[in-house]
């Protein structure tokens, strides 16, 4: 790709100029990560988003290491003796920038020039736990007021990633691990346990049914995120795609989760729970249920001392109650929020609430009974 092509040359923005943005119109950016394991796609489809025509002012963080990326030397500027990060205007609007890691500094030099952009898309390396990042972006203080998690896009090479989830050297480090015999955890499983959509890349790489196995396998890792098959990265277009995906406000997708039961997949699943309409007693339950869980990994009532130890990525749900309010759960690792549904289901839709869950060992131990029986207690 080359950004000289144009006939105006690119416009460096420097470090230090900031824009007043009036106090009304600071509005939350949203901020999509797109995370998938080492040679994915991820560049490539920040590269096509730096360059197709989509009308959006999108400001791209790319890993540094992107040999891809010939802009590179342009981003590092030298400035009083002082290497700055610098970003660079390109031809369609958007504004794209290269860091070492893709850490705090890089947003908030971002943010200081909030009134420019509607979306950011961060590039993490191909080696990230996106459970590690996301609740950087979505604790209610600091960073997060003035941005927020849109959602996680994992980039998955069709060809590769079968191999990689059941390649013991993929073993992801920094999460227990009681059970060393148990089936391995890979960085792949992790990339897509956490993902809200998931793009299948290089399908041209692969038969029909190469691309069958490789989504089965997928879906019974995660039954909740949406799934996209492309060559070259190249999306259909970008809503609801990469871009507003609200995956961390609204709970839309829970209806494709617990349909099937395959667990193909021997180390991380999708379980659905369904919830009856909840007193807010029950309610009350639920939240401590999902506090002892996720906060103390603890699953009240489980007798089993040395069963095996679960670990919970996501928890999505939809909560009726009794005095006629809807709620949402969201949750990301140990951090879960339960809250005013935005959008309450219309009145024809039966009040039949449901709980997902995504995680390792959620097969090995009756999460189901455990909560139902917290609800019943409660009731
Ligand atoms: N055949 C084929 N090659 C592709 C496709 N998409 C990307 N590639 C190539 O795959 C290689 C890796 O793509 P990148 O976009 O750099 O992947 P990445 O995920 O950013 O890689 P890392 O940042 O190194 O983890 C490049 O040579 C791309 O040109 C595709 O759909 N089909
Ligand atoms: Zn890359």
């Amino acid at each position: 790709m080359n950004f000289d092509d144009d006939d105006a040359p690119p416009d460096l923005i420097g470090a230090d100029e900031t824009v007043e943005v009036p106090e009304e119109k600071a509005k939350k950016v949203p901020i999509t990560i797109v995370t998938g394991y080492l040679g994915a796609g991820k560049t490539t489809l920040l590269n096509y988003i730096l360059t197709a025509k989509h009308g959006k002012k999108v400001a791209v963080i790319m890993n540094g290491h992107s040999s891809a990326l010939d802009i590179e030397k342009s981003l590092t500027v030298n400035k009083d003796g002082e290497a700055v990060e610098e970003w660079l205007e390109v031809g369609n609007g958007c504004i794209c920038c290269s860091v070492k890691d893709t850490g705090v500094n890089a947003i908030e030099s971002l943010m200081e020039k909030k009134g420019k952009f509607d979306y950011i898309l961060l590039e993490t390396t191909g080696l990230a736990d996106p459970g590690n990042l996301a609740p950087l972006f979505w604790v209610d203080d600091g960073l997060a007021s003035t941005i927020y998690l849109d959602g996680i896009v994992t980039l998955v090479d069709a060809k590769n990633i079968l191999r990689s989830l059941d390649d013991p050297a993929g073993k992801v480090e920094g999460h227990e691990d009681s059970d060393d015999h148990g089936p391995v955890m890979t960085t792949a499983h992790v990339q897509i346990s956490h993902a809200d959509v998931i793009v299948i890349n290089k399908s041209d790489l692969v038969s029909g049914e190469g691309l069958e196995a490789v989504r089965e396998r997928i879906t019974s890792i995660n039954e909740l995120a949406k799934i996209f098959v492309t060559s070259q990265s190249v999306v259909p277009d970008l809503e609801g795609f990469l871009l507003d995906l609200h995956a961390y406000d609204r709970v839309d997708e829970l209806d494709r989760a617990g349909r099937g039961h395959s667990h193909l997949d021997k180390t991380i699943s999708t379980l659905s729970i369904p919830l009856e309409e909840l007193t807010t007693n029950q309610l009350t339950a639920v939240d401590a249920w999902l506090r002892s869980v996720l906060w103390e990994n603890e699953l009240p009532g489980n007798k089993a001392a040395n069963g095996p130890a679960f670990e919970i990525h996501r928890v999505k749900g939809r909560l009726f109650i009794e005095d006629g309010a809807e709620k949402m759960v969201q949750g990301v690792r140990e951090i879960f929020d339960i809250f005013d549904s935005p959008a309450p289901s219309s009145g024809d839709v039966p009040r039949k609430g449901k709980l997902v869950l995504i995680g390792r060992h959620l097969t090995d131990l009756d999460f189901e009974k455990s909560l139902l029986d917290a609800v019943r207690t409660a009731a």
